[in-house]
């Protein structure tokens, strides 16, 4: 299966296309106000409309209620909801049951003891997202631009899809996807020039070098 590139918190018309441009195979929306990321419905369904099908639209929400993701569906329709809160295994099922969509559970990685939440997401989830888990302070549990410590999934046996991400840039792809054995990668903090404000030319290398990856791989 081919390598899947995730750009997360997007929230600019530019920059948007300037990842569908790079090939981006999965773009991010952040519907959580504490985020520097975060957008409003408005913004999301115009950012929404603009895809046009040439990625995956991705919901990323914090322990949002049936209320909000419905609003999330009527404005962005998204091909996937992230799912980067304590959101339970019933809820991810219960998500998956009202919204009919496929959901991506982020799954915070301090210590392989973190790793015991797997056998319950695997049975409902679509997709697992690795995270770096956020200090207990921070304003909130992703996008913090920090990595978590990569072997921790060396020998990792998931008969699901998974991604990593956390603290992920142009020079650590290569060896985040090598140790994780990951089928892809996400980015959000590593592809910026400040908190939210993403930059062109970070996107386009952070593809180039998550693509060249795959070059490798089958050479
Ligand atoms: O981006 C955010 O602000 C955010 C807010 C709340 C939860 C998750 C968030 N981002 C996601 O976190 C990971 C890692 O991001 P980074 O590359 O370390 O900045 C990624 O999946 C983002 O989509």
């Amino acid at each position: 299966m081919s390598l899947l590139v995730k750009i997360c918190g997007l929230s600019t018309r530019e920059t948007l296309e300037i990842a569908l441009d790079a090939g981006a195979d999965m773009v991010g929306f952040v519907f959580f106000p504490p985020s520097p990321r975060h957008v409003s419905l408005e913004t999301g369904r115009d950012l929404g409309r603009q895809v046009r099908q040439r990625a995956l639209k991705v919901a990323l929400t914090v322990d949002a209620d049936d209320a909000a993701l419905d609003n999330i569906m009527d404005a962005l329709s998204p091909d996937i909801f992230q799912l980067h809160g304590q959101e339970s295994v019933a809820r991810l099922r219960d998500i998956k049951q009202k919204f009919g969509r496929p959901v991506m559970k982020a799954v915070p990685v301090a210590t392989s003891a973190d790793l015991a939440v797997l056998p319950g997401y695997a049975a409902v989830a679509d997709r697992i997202l690795f995270d770096a888990r956020a200090p207990k302070d921070a304003t909130r549990p992703g996008g913090l631009g920090a990595p978590f410590d990569w072997h921790l999934l060396e020998n990792l046996d998931l008969r699901l899809p998974y991604m990593v991400s956390g603290g992920l840039h142009v020079d650590n792809v290569a060896e985040a996807l090598r140790v994780t054995g990951a089928g892809g990668a996400d980015v959000s903090s590593g592809v910026e020039s400040a908190p939210g404000v993403k930059d062109p030319e970070l996107i386009k290398a952070f593809i180039r070098a998550a693509r060249a990856t795959q070059e490798l791989s089958v050479r």
